[in-house]
């Protein structure tokens, strides 16, 4: 089964309404390859979603950058997995190293997360990847594999899942991994898939790439046989977005 290119927007926590309209109208004017070929979802901040959700092209969906790791309640400044359901946001991002360094969440409460989301009936956009430090050191498949295993120990359908292989290194940084550095990733993590959950989980699971995509970069690091899309920060916020959305051609006529 082939795996379907996927597309994230991280937009972090950037922009004010008007800079939110402007990002929209180029997503909605922008040519894109059709949404038989690539699945094109935007993460904007929490209170941007209605606006975004309401305004952007019907075949591009939203995400949350987060939610909590159980049901609502007396959780000061959280949003629950289920007022993203009521307000009809078919995704979330989970473990984004952001809020794994900086905010010390662990892999066992990512982990947690990535199983409430999913159990609430939301998509997850589950991150991974290594520090700088831990790649020097050669722990780069020891730490993926464990922030995989803690997500792997507590759900059992990977089909609403994706794996965004981020290292911390190439975020933000315009360092981006060289092809060759991604794909090597995402083999090995594909085969922890094999190994540890099934051959068809293995297969069919989307394991995209994040760390200073760019439109410059995105093509060389589609071709790559298990990069099935992006998870882009700093350039989903500008034009060069819907270039790597067409990036999906690579793929498409491979
Ligand atoms: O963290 C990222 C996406 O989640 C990547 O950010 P940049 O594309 O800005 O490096």
């Amino acid at each position: 089964m082939a795996r379907k290119f996927f597309v994230g927007g991280n937009w972090k926590c950037n922009g004010t309404s008007e800079e939110v309209k402007k990002i929209i109208s180029i997503l909605n004017d922008g040519k894109v390859a059709s949404a038989d070929v690539v699945d094109v979802v935007v993460s904007p901040p929490y209170v941007f979603l209605p606006l975004v959700k309401s305004s952007l092209r019907p075949e591009f969906h939203v995400a949350a950058q987060n939610c909590w790791v159980k049901k609502g309640g007396a959780y000061t400044g959280e949003i629950s997995a289920e007022m993203l359901v009521n307000l009809d946001i078919p995704w979330v991002i989970v473990g984004h190293s952001e809020r794994r360094l900086l905010l010390s969440e662990s892999n066992e409460f990512v982990g947690d997360k990535v199983a409430y989301a999913l159990s609430k009936g939301l998509k997850v956009i589950a991150c991974v990847g290594e520090t700088l430090e831990q790649r020097e050191s050669g722990a780069t498949m020891d730490v993926v594999a464990a922030q995989t295993k803690a997500i792997a120990e507590r759900i059992s359908d990977w089909t609403n899942v994706v794996v965004a292989y981020e290292p911390v290194w190439a975020i933000g940084t315009g360092k981006v991994a060289t092809p060759a550095q991604a794909q090597e990733v995402h083999l090995e993590l594909r085969k922890w898939l094999q190994t540890n959950v099934s051959a068809e989980v293995a297969a069919s699971t989307r394991i995209i790439y994040g760390g200073s995509v760019s439109g410059a970069n995105c093509k060389e690091l589609a071709a790559q046989p298990d990069v099935d899309g992006f998870l882009v920060g700093g350039a989903s916020l500008k034009p060069e977005f819907v270039d790597i959305i067409n990036a999906a051609t690579v793929k498409s006529s491979a």
